[in-house]
Parts: C-alpha cells; sequence; structure tokens
C-alpha cells in the first residue's frame, strides 16, 4: 500500500484540530487589533484542515461559515489557537464549529460554523464521503442543534 494512503488512514476520523497563529502587523486592521478577515482567514483554514483531517483526504470545498462573532479583540503580538470540531455529518457536507481562543487564558475570541462539502476531483461536484458521526458530548450535541439551525433556510 502506498505510504500516502496509509497515512490518510491514520490521521482519519479525528474529529478536532487545532491551529495556531500569532498575531503579525500583516493580520491587523486600522486600530491595530486583528482584522476580522484575517480571523476569518483563520477559521476557514483551521475549519478546512479539521474537515481534512477527518475525512482523510484533502478532496472538499468550503460552502459558507454561520453565526460569526468576534467577542474580544486581539492585540499584536498574541497567540491564538483556533480549533475546529466537527459536528454534523450529511450526505456530502461537513458542519464543523470553529473557535479562536487566546493561547494562555483559553479565553473566547471569535467563533463560527463552517459547511465543507465533499467533491470529487476531477469533476468539482458534491459525491457522499461516507463519514458518520459517532458518540457526539452533550456539548457537541449543543453545537450540532446550532448548526442545523442556522444552515436550515436555503435560498
Ligand atoms: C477551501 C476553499 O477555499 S474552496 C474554495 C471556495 N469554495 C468554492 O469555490 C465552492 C464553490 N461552490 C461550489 O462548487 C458548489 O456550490 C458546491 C459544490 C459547494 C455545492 O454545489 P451544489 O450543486 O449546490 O450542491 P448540493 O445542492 O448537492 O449541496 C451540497 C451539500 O451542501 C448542503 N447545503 C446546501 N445549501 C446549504 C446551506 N445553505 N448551508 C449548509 N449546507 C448547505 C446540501 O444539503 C448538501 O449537503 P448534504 O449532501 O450533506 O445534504
Amino acid at each position: 500500500m502506498p505510504m500516502g494512503l496509509k497515512l490518510n488512514k491514520e490521521i482519519a476520523m479525528n474529529q478536532t484540530l487545532s491551529t495556531y497563529h500569532m498575531i503579525m502587523p500583516k493580520d491587523l486592521n486600522p486600530r491595530g487589533t486583528l482584522f476580522a478577515g484575517s480571523c476569518a482567514n483563520f477559521m476557514i483554514e483551521g475549519g478546512f484542515l479539521t474537515a481534512e483531517a477527518f475525512l482523510g483526504h484533502p478532496h472538499m470545498v468550503f460552502f459558507g461559515m454561520n453565526g460569526m462573532k468576534f467577542v474580544k479583540s486581539v492585540e499584536k503580538g498574541e497567540t491564538v489557537s483556533v480549533t475546529g470540531t466537527v459536528v454534523d455529518a450529511g450526505k456530502t457536507s461537513l458542519g464543523v464549529f470553529v473557535t479562536v481562543r487566546f493561547l494562555h487564558t483559553k479565553e473566547l475570541a471569535a467563533q463560527s460554523y463552517l459547511t465543507f462539502v465533499s467533491i470529487d476531483e476531477n469533476t468539482g461536484r458534491p459525491v457522499p464521503h461516507g463519514a458518520k458521526l459517532d458518540n457526539l458530548t452533550e456539548e457537541m450535541k449543543a453545537h450540532q442543534m446550532t448548526y442545523r439551525k442556522l444552515t436550515a433556510i436555503r435560498e
């Protein structure tokens, strides 16, 4: 078996993944705190990596973001953890709850619910991902309910 395949299997089904970012001058708004667009970028990247680790492959696209909140400003030089948790698995879609927290105090800076859709790597069209979510904690069940409410409106 090719090494890549074995590695993919080993990381597959991880439900939670964290990345870290030190806030640099390029990430700031004119007030000198973390720019919302940079923070959204961290959340999309962190959410994507979480979904990739869960499925064991990167063949998916980002569809949308709901319930995005920025609750506390982050200053230059601080480090934040970006943690994604898969909270819902549909036929082709995954719902990922992402938080941005101050590294040392763990205080919440921002959060959002993201949707990723599994695609055929050749056609770019949605394909079933075949993954299921088992053993959800009460906290994850609550996030799943919120995710479903936030994504219920389809236009
Ligand atoms: C990581 C990146 O940067 S990727 C780059 C940025 N993203 C992109 O360019 C994506 C561009 N968009 C697309 O290619 C398409 O719109 C797609 C593939 C996302 C969706 O294509 P559609 O033909 O609309 O797909 P379809 O109707 O089958 O829906 C796909 C899934 O999205 C879900 N979905 C549809 N609308 C919504 C919504 N408003 N909120 C959440 N999920 C939704 C569907 O329920 C379905 O999931 P399920 O199979 O688990 O039930």
